[in-house]
């Protein structure tokens, strides 16, 4: 196949993953911005974590909180635990690399606090301990996931949202995370701050 027609290709399977996901999301990510706005109201904070592609859109998410999406207003307490590579990596020199995140959780995580985990499998070790740790601290867990859900759907209580996206392949379930990721934003802006349309 030429590039021409590969570069369609791939266009045209973001397109048709996004297609089937939106009818099937749009509940789930409705549901998991009133978790977050729910949280900002009461002072509480956005934790993120993902391996690899999932740890951009971790931190992508908390920088958009932290400093702004589309419009101005105040700065939203959110913290990527993806970037301190100093307590990434003695936490994993020391104890394992799944407990990269659920160290921090445990340090940071107060009741009321919501975690955002991102894997596409649901099967990423340190994700599942990180939501352990969340319920440990009495957060409440949006979990961004793909294929079946993997280990972190059956570790998700009742008052948890999981947004899982409809697809087998790792790249298709990231760009959709990303659109996900961008309505949590819109909507929590326009349940905060009032709609812009
Ligand atoms: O971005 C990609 C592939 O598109 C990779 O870096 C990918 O994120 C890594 O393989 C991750 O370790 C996969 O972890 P997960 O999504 O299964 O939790
Ligand atoms: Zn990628």
């Amino acid at each position: 196949m030429d590039m021409q027609s590969r570069i369609r290709q791939l266009f045209q399977a973001s397109i048709d993953t996004k297609q089937q996901a939106m009818d099937v999301l749009a509940p789930h990510i409705e549901q998991a911005s009133q978790i977050m706005v729910n949280a900002l109201l009461n002072e509480g904070k956005m934790l993120s974590c993902g391996n690899g592609g999932s740890a951009g859109d971790a931190q992508h998410f908390s920088s958009e909180l932290l400093n702004r999406f589309e419009r101005e207003r105040p700065s939203l307490p959110a913290i990527a635990l993806t970037t301190d590579s100093s307590t990434i990596t003695s936490i994993a020199n020391d104890y394992s690399y799944n407990e990269v995140f659920s160290k921090q959780i445990r340090a940071l995580g107060q009741p009321g606090d919501v975690l955002l985990a991102i894997s596409t499998s649901g099967n990423s070790a340190n994700i599942i301990q990180a939501i352990q740790a969340a319920h440990d601290r009495e957060m409440v867990v949006v979990a961004l996931t793909g294929r079946d859900g993997g280990g972190m759907a059956s570790l998700l209580l009742p008052e948890d949202v999981e947004i899982r996206v409809p697809s087998n392949v790792t790249a298709r379930i990231q760009e959709v995370h990303l659109l996900a990721i961008h309505c949590l934003c819109d909507l929590i802006d326009s349940q905060l701050f009032g709609s812009e349309e």
